[in-house]
């Protein structure tokens, strides 16, 4: 087999030598490829100059990815990459349509990851040193694999991508020394892209692009439907809206839509689904509540519950305040808004100030009294914290931060939060428990057991709902189920 030469790299003070490993051939088996987890990244996802700005122009495509490139290291670095993209729109303010890009790109690479990663382990000898150039590399190769798939492709050809990854890198203090390498590192993709794509392919988590873990617990969890799942979890989701049915109905809002030349379809007795998606500040009526973003399966939360005008109804884990939003929507309340954490719950006023409705926002955990008053409530809704593991197609990240153990320890709180709030329920009042989870242990193993410790009626819910992908069906992976309290209890 031929050997590849050494790159030497240049970095101060003293030179390193970055291996590239020898090509295998199309027909090899994949040499065992290691995925470096955040703490094999040397530094962790940490700038070493976290105050550089760099002067790249915010049109090109190298500031796309050196800011993609950021964000892919903080999530590998253990932060979510909502909250990573954030922290760097706010540090390099860039133009709207740079920040779009920057946001393609980093959410594409969290949809490869996998498969940059074991291609990047399959042509270096060590993980790329420090993350900023791991993630770089992982941006770059998400944009030279199979460059149609997924979100509609980006339009760039193969060697402006790796012209302006090399220029990015020549414009990091922290990564300049390796330009040479993230040359020679996508020039060779390029030139055996088939062979590395066939062999890399062999391997589960290049081939689906979730950790092995997950994949073992899709396909443990569905054992028919695991590839349609993991598949469904790699697309890009569409941008539903719900209507807010106090101030339109679904055909006017429609007509609203067409008129501002935007194709949508009606899903639901309140959701509609736009062709196309859209940033918010586009769409009609958002701003003053007419619209709000929200995913057909999350929409079927307020119907289920049942409420009506006049009902004191607890909303337990509301946050950012969807549901509560809808609730709110479908009939006059008495509504508490319930959230642990502060600064989420801001977010809940913000969304109902836009729908120009209100609730009681309060701050208390769910799983104790403290925050109670002690009178019950007609109707809970419990839509408690989770993996989150059915919505990944909107999270890429959540696969590549989520621990198995996680499942367990989220499993525990929940049935705490929902043993809590049986309590605060009246007799003959329901509650629904919710969840955005596909591990049955957080759905319906959860409800089962509920159901058995507390005597709850069961009522009917949905159950598990798998993400579904497709012209008619098209939504997230929700479970539901719905308890009613006997006269008695
Ligand atoms: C799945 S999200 C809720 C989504 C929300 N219902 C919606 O439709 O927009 C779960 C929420 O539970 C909150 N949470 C987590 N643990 C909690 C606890 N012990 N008590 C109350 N809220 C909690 C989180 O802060 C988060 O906002």
């Amino acid at each position: 087999m031929q050997k590849r030469p050494l790159i030497t790299v240049k970095k101060a003070p003293k030179p390193v030598r970055i291996k590239l490993k020898p090509a295998s051939g199309p027909g090899s088996a994949p040499s065992a490829v290691s995925i470096p987890s955040a703490s094999e990244l040397p530094s962790s996802g940490r700038s070493l100059q976290p105050n550089f700005k760099t002067k790249l122009p915010h049109e090109s495509l190298a500031f796309a990815l050196f800011g993609a490139a950021q964000a892919v290291a903080q999530v590998k670095a253990g932060t979510a990459l909502p909250q990573a993209l954030a922290k760097i729109f706010e540090h390099s303010d860039p133009s709207p349509q740079a920040r779009g890009a920057i946001q393609a790109i980093a959410y594409r690479a969290m949809r490869q990851l996998g498969r940059a990663e074991t291609l990047l382990g399959m042509m270096t000898s060590k993980a790329p040193d420090p993350a900023l150039l791991h993630g770089l590399l992982c941006c770059a190769l998400s944009l030279l694999c199979n460059p149609s798939e997924t979100d509609g492709g980006l339009p760039y050809d193969d060697f402006t991508v790796v012209d302006q990854a090399v220029t990015a890198a020549a414009a990091h203090p922290d990564i300049a020394h390796a330009k040479g390498m993230v040359n020679a590192v996508l020039r060779r993709f390029l030139r055996e892209r088939i062979a590395l794509m066939q062999t890399a392919q062999l391997q589960p988590v290049a081939a689906w692009n979730y950790p092995q873990w997950w994949i073992d617990a899709v396909k443990s969890a569905y054992p028919h439907d695991w590839q349609a799942i993991l598949v469904a979890g790699n697309s890009a989701p569409p941008l539903t809206l719900r209507v807010n049915l106090r101030r339109t109905t679904v055909p006017e809002y429609l007509q609203t839509l067409t008129q501002a030349g935007i194709a949508a379809q009606p899903i639901g007795s309140s959701a509609v689904r736009l062709d196309k998606p859209l940033p918010v500040a586009q769409i009609p009526g958002f701003a003053d509540g007419m619209a709000s973003v929200q995913d057909a399966a999350a929409q079927l939360a307020a119907t289920l519950l049942d409420v009506s005008d006049g009902m004191r109804v607890l909303d337990a884990c509301a946050a950012p305040g969807g549901k509560t939003g809808h609730l709110l929507e479908t009939a006059v309340l008495d509504l508490t808004a319930l959230d642990h954490d502060a600064r989420r719950l801001v977010r809940i006023e913000e969304n109902l100030q836009r729908l120009q409705l209100s609730a009681t926002l309060t701050v208390g955990d769910a799983s104790n009294r403290q925050w109670w008053d002690g009178r019950q409530f007609d109707r809970i809704l419990a839509d408690v914290p989770c993996t989150a593991s059915g919505i990944v197609r909107r999270h890429p990240d959540i696969r590549w931060l989520r621990r198995k153990a996680d499942t367990l320890q989220l499993a525990t709180l929940s049935k705490e939060i929902l043993d809590n709030l049986w309590q605060m329920l009246r007799p003959n009042g329901k509650l629904l428990f919710v969840t955005c989870s596909l591990w049955p242990q957080e759905s319906e193993a959860q409800a089962a057991a509920f159901a058995m410790r507390n005597q709850a009626t069961r009522l009917p819910a949905p159950g598990q709902l798998l993400p579904t992908v497709g012209k008619e069906d098209d939504h997230d992976g929700l479970f539901y189920a719905l308890f009613q309290k006997t006269s008695s209890q």
